[in-house]
């Protein structure tokens, strides 16, 4: 379920923006899909350029592509905290809050920008939205799948789940966590909080990619310009 129609020079602008804001001596989190890829990119050269940071990735793909630009990596085993987190969203609404999960990877993307003092989110304008109305991804274990489908439907208001196919493999989407994906849709999300409580507190769900008051700011890149939204974090 890979989403959003927006140009590279967009995404461009609002990655290498954001890598501006890493400091020399920081850990900064490493989030994933095409618009963190070129945040990756831009630390990766000013590594090149003296910067002295260590990443935390936040999914195989963005592992994969930091140690292609030579960013040295830590864990949250080893350091407990983030300064910066980095990430991309499928879609952010007027009160700052975000769907992710286009990528499979909300579970350690949650992770890594709940330990962060600043969570910066990358986005082009066809990311915004003045309500969260797009599906829900949900990270479930295997064996829950049918179980979370059927309280996902019972929940007040109704998801109608979908488990996510796989398209280069016969079979579901298999998660960097070796988990199933359920896209859950709900229409316009009038109470993002309430709902992201109700899905967390199903059994089998892993995480979901509700991200309710999480980012301190988000930077819209445009084919020209960029606009800075900030926004006060829980
Ligand atoms: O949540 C995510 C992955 O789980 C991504 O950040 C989200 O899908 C946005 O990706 P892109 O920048 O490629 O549009």
């Amino acid at each position: 379920m890979k989403t959003g129609g927006g140009s590279d020079e967009a995404k461009r602008r609002a990655g290498e923006r954001a890598a501006e804001a890493v400091e020399d001596g920081s850990v900064v989190g490493l989030g994933t899909g095409s618009t963190t890829a070129f945040a990756i990119e831009a630390i990766g050269r000013a590594i090149d350029d003296g910067l002295e940071v260590r990443g935390i990735p936040t999914s195989f793909q963005s592992r994969q592509l930091a140690i292609d630009c030579d960013i040295p990596l830590t864990s949250l085993d080893e350091v407990l905290r983030v300064d910066l987190a980095i990430d991309g969203a499928d879609q952010v609404s007027e009160a700052g809050d975000l769907i992710k999960g286009g990528g499979a990877a909300q579970t350690r993307e949650k992770l890594v920008a709940a330990a962060a003092d600043r969570f910066v989110v990358v986005a082009d304008p066809s990311k915004l939205s003045a309500r969260l109305e797009r599906s829900v991804p949900i990270e479930v274990v295997p064996d829950a799948h049918t179980v979370v489908a059927k309280r996902v439907r019972e929940l007040e208001p109704a998801g109608e789940p979908t488990l996510r196919e796989a398209s280069q493999k016969d079979g579901p989407v298999v998660t960097d966590n070796g988990n199933l994906m359920l896209d859950c849709e709900f229409g316009s999300i009038t109470d993002p909080e309430t709902l992201a409580t109700q899905l967390s507190n199903v059994p089998g769900v892993v995480e979901h990619g509700l991200f309710v008051g999480m980012a301190d700011a988000v930077y819209v890149g445009t084919d020209d310009g960029l606009e800075v939204r900030r926004f006060e974090s829980e």
